[in-house]
C-alpha cells in the first residue's frame, strides 16, 4: 500500500498528496509578460496536484531569455498572477512560483535597451535562441561587474515580495538548468576572480545571497530551491559536481529551507550520466522535504515512496497532457499523449484542451 496519494505535511502546508506539478515553460504570457486568462484555466485544471510549481517567471526584464515567459516584477504581472492563485486556491490547490533569471541564455532582443545578456563571465553558450527572426546563435554575454550583483539580489527580493502580494503559497528559487544562479555555481561558466568566482564557496555565494534575500520576505518553510547537479542543459557543466553540490545542499540545510527540488540526472533524461555523484548522498544532507524529479513514471514514484528515496515526486510533461494526473495515477489509468508541437506558444490547443478522465469536465 502506498502513501503517494496521502496528505503530506510540509511545514505550515498540508499537501493533499505527494505528487507535484513541476515548473513548465509554456511561452503563453500576454503583452507585458502577464499571465492571461488561459493561465488561470490551465493551473486551475491541475489544482489536484499536491503542490503546483509555476512555470519559471523572470524577476526582471534582464532575467528574460524566451518569448512570452511571464514576469513577476511589474504590477500588471502581480495582478495577473493574483487571478491564478485565487482560482487555484478556490479549487483547493496550493501553488508556488519559480523565480528565474536566465543569465546568458538570452538575446539582446529580450534585454532592456537591446543590451547584451549578463553572466558571471563573458563565455558564449553553444546553442540557439528563438527570436522574432527565428533561430539565432546565442551571443557572448557581458560579465557582470561585482558592483551590479547587489542589484540582482535586490531584484530577487522584490520578486519574492511580489510573489507574496500575488497570493502564492511560497517560492522556488530556480538554481538549475544552466541559468544565472547555475552559471555562477559551475566552473564551466564562472571564471571570475572576485568573491563570486574561484572556490566552491565563492561560486555558491550568489545563490546563498539570493536565498537569504528571499528569506527576508518568506519563512523558510515556504521556500524551495531547484538544483540540477548533473545537467548539461543550456551548455552548463562543472568539472567536479559532487563537492560543489554537497556544499550547496549543506548551506541550504543550514537555512532550514522547506524543500530541495532535485533534477536527478540530465534534464529531460537520461537519469544515468555515469558522473561521480550520488543523489542519495545529497538527500542525506538535507533534513527537510526532498522533491525528486526527472522522467519519473508511476512505477518509479511508487518505488521511491516504498524505498523512501524521496518525500515528493515532481512530474513535468505528464502534467501538461493530463490535468487530472493525480487521479489517473491513483487509478493506474491510461495517460493522454503529449503533443510536442503545442508545448511552447499558441493558445488553448495543447494547453487547456487536454481531456479529463471523466469527460464531463472541459
Ligand atoms: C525554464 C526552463 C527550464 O528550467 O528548463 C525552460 C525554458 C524553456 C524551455 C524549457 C525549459
Amino acid at each position: 500500500l502506498t502513501d503517494l496519494f496521502q496528505p503530506y505535511a510540509m511545514g505550515p502546508l498540508t499537501l493533499a498528496n505527494r505528487i507535484v506539478m513541476a515548473p513548465l515553460t509554456r511561452s503563453r504570457a500576454l503583452a507585458g509578460d502577464v499571465p492571461g486568462p488561459l493561465a488561470v484555466t490551465y493551473y486551475t485544471q491541475r489544482a489536484s496536484a499536491g503542490l503546483i510549481i509555476s512555470e519559471a517567471s523572470q524577476i526582471s526584464q534582464q532575467g528574460k531569455g524566451y518569448a512570452q515567459t511571464p514576469g513577476i516584477y511589474s504590477a500588471a504581472q502581480v495582478a495577473g498572477w493574483r487571478k491564478v492563485t485565487d482560482a487555484v486556491h478556490a479549487a483547493g490547490g496550493k501553488i508556488f512560483i519559480q523565480l528565474w533569471h536566465v543569465g546568458r541564455i538570452s538575446h539582446p532582443e529580450f534585454q532592456p535597451g537591446g543590451a547584451l545578456p549578463v553572466a558571471p563571465s563573458a563565455i558564449r553558450p553553444a546553442g540557439t535562441v528563438h527570436t522574432s527572426k527565428g533561430k539565432e546563435d546565442m551571443v557572448t554575454p557581458r560579465a557582470l561587474e561585482t558592483a551590479e550583483i547587489p542589484g540582482i539580489v535586490a531584484d530577487y527580493r522584490k520578486a519574492a515580495q511580489n510573489a507574496y502580494d500575488a497570493g502564492f503559497d511560497g517560492v522556488e528559487i530556480h538554481a538549475a538548468n544552466g541559468y544565472l544562479l547555475d552559471q555562477f555555481m559551475r566552473d564551466k561558466t564562472n571564471q571570475r576572480s572576485d568573491v563570486y568566482g574561484g572556490s566552491i564557496e565563492n561560486r555558491s555565494r550568489l545563490l546563498l545571497e539570493v536565498t537569504d534575500a528571499v528569506l527576508s520576505i518568506w519563512s523558510a518553510d515556504r521556500v524551495g530551491v531547484r538544483l540540477s547537479p548533473l545537467s548539461t542543459f543550456s551548455d552548463i557543466d562543472d568539472s567536479n559536481p559532487a563537492p560543489l553540490f554537497s556544499y550547496v545542499v549543506r548551506q541550504l540545510a543550514l537555512r532550514n529551507l522547506g524543500y530541495l527540488h532535485m533534477i536527478e540526472g540530465n534534464t529531460g533524461g537520461p537519469r544515468e550520466t555515469g558522473r561521480d555523484l550520488d543523489f542519495k548522498d545529497l538527500r542525506q544532507l538535507f533534513p527537510n522535504t526532498y522533491l525528486a524529479n526527472n522522467c519519473y513514471t508511476r512505477e518509479m514514484a511508487l518505488t521511491a515512496r516504498g524505498n523512501n528515496t524521496a518525500d515528493l515526486i515532481a512530474f513535468g510533461r505528464p502534467f501538461i497532457s493530463n490535468p487530472d494526473l493525480v487521479e489517473r495515477l491513483r487509478r493506474n489509468a491510461p495517460l493522454n499523449e503529449l503533443d510536442p508541437a503545442t508545448l511552447y506558444g499558441g493558445g488553448e490547443h495543447g494547453y487547456t484542451d487536454y481531456p479529463f478522465l471523466d469527460h464531463t469536465r472541459a
